[in-house]
This record gives C-alpha cells, sequence and structure tokens, in this order.
C-alpha cells in the first residue's frame, strides 16, 4: 500500500483543503494521512474564518506521521502562519520526506486571502526549494514569477522563471485562462502541454487541491512527474466533468463516481 500525506487546512464543506485531499488520495488507492495547517469555517459561497494550527501542534503531527508511517510522497496545500512553512521545510528536511508537491494556495476563489505575507515570504524561501513540483494558478505564478500571464507562451515563460529561482519543476495551471483549461508544467528543461477544453461547470471548489493530490498519489506510485500530471489531469478534468450541483455557491467536485477507473 502506497501511502501519501497531506499538509493542508481543513475546509469542513468538504470541497477543498485535506477533505478534497484525502478523498483523491483514497480514490487513488493510496493509504492518506494529514496535518492540518489551519481550520476554515467555509462553504460553496466564501470563507468565513480560519484558525491556524500553532507552529508546536504542526511540528507534533509531522513527528508522529514521520515517526510511524512514512510517506512516499507528501501534498502541501493552504499554508496560513506566518511561521508555518519553516517548521514544516524544517521536519520535512530532517526526515528527508521525497516526492513533495506544493499547491501554494494564496487566495480563495472567494477572494479570502489564504496565507499571510510573511507566510507566503516563508513559503517561496523554504518550501520550493524542497519541493519535486510546484502547482501555482495563474495568479499565483503572476505573484510567484513577477510576469503577467494570457496566454500558452506566457505560462512558459512564467514556469520557467519561478523553476529557476526556486529549483522545483512547476505546473502552470490554467484553470483561470478564457477560453481553455491547458496546463504547463516545465521539468527537467522541457515543456509538455496538458490540453483540455474548458468543461461548462461553475462548480469547481477545489479543484487545484484535487490535481496536486492526485499528483502526489501518482508519483507514491511511481510515476514519473510529466505521466502523474497527466494522470492526475485526467483524474481531475473527469472529476469536473460529472456536473455535481451541491450548495448554493461553487460547489465541489464529484470523487466516487469515477471509482472503477482509477486503480
Ligand atoms: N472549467 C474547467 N474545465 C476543465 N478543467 C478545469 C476547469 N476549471 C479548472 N480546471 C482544471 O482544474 C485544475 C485546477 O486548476 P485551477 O482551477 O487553475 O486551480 P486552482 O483551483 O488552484 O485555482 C487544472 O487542471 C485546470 O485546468
Ligand atoms: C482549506 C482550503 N485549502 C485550499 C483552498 C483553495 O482550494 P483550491 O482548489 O485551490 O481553489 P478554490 O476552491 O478556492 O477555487 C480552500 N478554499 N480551502
Amino acid at each position: 500500500m502506497k501511502t501519501v500525506l497531506t499538509i493542508a487546512g481543513s475546509d469542513c464543506s468538504g470541497g477543498a483543503g485535506i477533505q478534497a485531499d484525502i478523498k483523491t488520495i483514497t480514490m487513488h488507492y493510496c493509504y492518506a494521512m494529514s496535518v492540518i495547517t489551519a481550520l476554515t469555517a467555509q462553504n460553496t459561497t466564501g470563507v468565513y474564518g480560519i484558525e491556524q494550527t500553532s507552529d508546536e501542534f504542526i511540528a507534533n503531527q509531522l513527528d508522529c506521521v514521520f515517526t510511524d508511517i512514512f510517506p512516499d510522497a507528501v501534498k502541501i496545500g493552504m499554508v496560513y502562519g506566518n511561521n508555518s512553512a519553516k517548521v514544516i521545510a524544517d521536519k520535512l528536511s530532517f526526515y528527508k520526506a521525497k516526492n513533495i508537491v506544493t499547491d501554494p494556495v494564496m487566495v480563495s476563489t472567494s477572494g479570502s486571502r489564504l496565507i499571510s505575507e510573511q507566510g507566503l515570504e516563508n513559503l517561496k524561501k523554504y518550501l520550493l526549494p524542497i519541493s519535486a513540483l510546484a502547482t501555482p494558478n495563474v495568479p499565483e505564478a503572476e505573484i510567484l514569477s513577477g510576469i503577467n500571464i494570457k496566454n500558452l507562451q506566457d505560462m512558459q515563460n512564467a514556469a520557467k522563471i519561478i523553476s529557476d529561482k526556486y529549483g522545483c519543476a512547476v505546473l502552470c495551471k490554467g484553470g483561470h485562462l478564457e477560453d481553455c483549461s491547458d496546463d504547463l508544467l516545465y521539468f527537467d528543461g522541457e515543456f509538455y502541454t496538458y490540453p483540455s477544453v474548458r468543461i461548462d461547470n461553475p462548480n469547481t471548489h477545489g479543484t487545484g487541491c484535487t490535481l496536486s493530490s492526485a499528483i502526489a498519489s501518482n508519483l507514491a506510485k511511481g510515476f514519473e512527474i510529466p505521466q502523474a500530471v497527466e494522470n492526475a489531469k485526467a483524474y481531475v478534468t473527469r472529476a469536473i466533468g460529472v456536473k455535481l450541483d451541491l450548495g448554493k455557491g461553487r460547489g465541489p467536485l464529484m470523487h466516487n463516481y469515477i471509482l472503477q477507473n482509477f486503480k
């Protein structure tokens, strides 16, 4: 049994964060573990409160996981606190964690900040350099690279800038582009494009969380990054395409419908 750890925030409505990650990892027939960095009170209409986990308690959770069941891959999502990224990076380095996928979550689609300014500086300084892969969406890639992104060429430029700066592979996600949802990977000096038509579905809460945990699950199973991304993209595309419609706002994805196809 392959094991995957998610280090992220809890979404009580089950669409994003830890809950989306555990569903995704489980659907990939991997064993899911979690280190919770923050509690959020949120639903499909927005984020209504955030409670940060203390640095000591994040460290305590990481010790409990790594001294007992060593994860084959680690996904990092919402890292809210000023020093959380450093605490996490120190522990991951100490335990020699492998296959680290960092989704540099900054702002929810509903507009709430999910990381502090200092937290973001520490994510850049400590977490990205130890990651195998970072998975920014377009606004996050603009912040990390310092350039505007309107098309695939801009995504290529941004991914290379981020990769050169932080030393990790970069998947720039296209969910925020105007007419398509193509994703772009820069890995080992090469560009890979993952084309997809835009699915007409407003219910995309947790797509980024789902994609990054699906990539981590595929890395845990032994796939190389380009193939892991291809498999994960197929998973998230299917989960959006089911068009589950729950809640009063931007609803979550459907995971269990696709049980048969991702053994
Ligand atoms: N409407 C859509 N149709 C098809 N794919 C989508 C759609 N929205 C998002 N995606 C895909 O979901 C994944 C997450 O992308 P994105 O929404 O940009 O990330 P985030 O949730 O971090 O903002 C990407 O693979 C993206 O291409
Ligand atoms: C607890 C928590 N973590 C991450 C997010 C952001 O989720 P993501 O899939 O990146 O995007 P949106 O769902 O905000 O579009 C979150 N909302 N909560």
